[in-house]
């Protein structure tokens, strides 16, 4: 019996666009092994970073609230929509054009080209798998939504081991919605993610123990591409819930890409992907 809820799925496999589509349709989220990103290039970053946010080096990087890039301190963090407490999480933003800490190596920029390139062919998969009627909602094919786009951001997280005095209703990432089209999502080195079903029941996303060595990546739905595909892809509500035992001693890195596409797409009728943005960032008090 497996301790997750999702098919693991084989990205070499003849029918593997087929089913990761079915998977994105069933739960808003698929997890995938065996894709071109290197293990050891994910566990590289990884390990670099859990060494950044154990260090004070983090403070000269501040976010800056225009551009959005730099280190997110547990005090700013994120208010998930329509909740009121923080989560207890600190993350870096990096784009490609923002600031990169001198104390890490360029492995994570490598990381997020490769993982770009991922989510571009996956993107393809979706277009591929939309039936005529959704893809004729499309404004462009969804490739070229993303094609030149300076948006993409690679989000490196960390969740702190929890020290015991945390509010009692924070969670490491309340429940929320991705807003971004696709999420690449290499499996967390330690369990907690969960998305809810359609059906509304709590299912449990594999992480990295689960698929040892198999380069797990798990892909979730975004907003934009729930509302460029008029629903066809769900975008489904997702959290991370706080460990007990041994487990909350431990950090927990997971380093999400936000797939987005150009400012001026047109995402459907009431909204362009730049107008849609501000109004989230707005809504997580990210933005003024
Ligand atoms: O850390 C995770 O596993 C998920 C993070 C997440 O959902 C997010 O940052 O949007
Ligand atoms: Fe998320």
């Amino acid at each position: 019996m497996p301790l997750h809820d999702l098919p693991i799925l084989d990205f070499r496999a003849a029918d593997a666009p087929e089913r990761f589509c079915a998977s994105l349709r069933e739960t808003g989220f698929a997890a995938l092994v065996h894709t071109p990103i290197p293990t050891a290039l994910i566990a590289q970053v990884g390990e670099e970073w859990l060494a950044f946010f154990d260090s004070a080096a983090k403070q000269a990087y501040a976010y800056d609230p225009e551009r959005q890039d730099g280190w997110f301190s547990p005090e700013v963090s994120e208010t998930a929509k329509g909740h009121t407490r923080k989560d207890l999480k600190e993350f870096f933003h990096l784009y490609p054009w923002g600031r990169c800490p001198a104390e890490v190596s360029d492995a994570a920029r490598r990381y997020a080209v490769l993982a770009e390139a991922l989510a571009a062919t996956l993107l393809g998969w979706v277009e591929q798998h939309s039936p005529a009627e959704v893809r004729a909602r499309y404004s462009e094919p969804l490739s070229g939504m993303v094609r030149g786009s300076d948006q993409t951001l690679l989000r490196i997280l960390r969740y702190p081991p929890l020290r015991g005095d945390e509010p009692a209703d924070a969670l490491r990432a309340a429940p929320h919605e991705d807003i971004n089209l696709l999420t690449v999502l290499p499996a967390a080195n330690e369990p907690g993610l969960q998305v809810r079903g359609l059906d509304g029941r709590w299912l449990t996303v594999p992480c990295a123990a689960d698929a040892p060595d198999a380069g797990l990546i798990v892909i979730n739905t975004g907003d934009m591409l729930q509302e460029a595909s008029g629903g066809h892809y769900p975008s489904t509500t997702h959290r991370v819930v706080n460990p007990t035992g041994e487990g909350a001693r431990r950090s927990r890195l997971s380093m999400p890409l936000f797939l987005h596409p150009r400012p001026d797409v047109r995402l459907s009728e009431r909204h362009s992907a730049g107008s849609y943005l501000l109004e989230r960032l707005r809504e997580l008090g990210l933005k003024p």
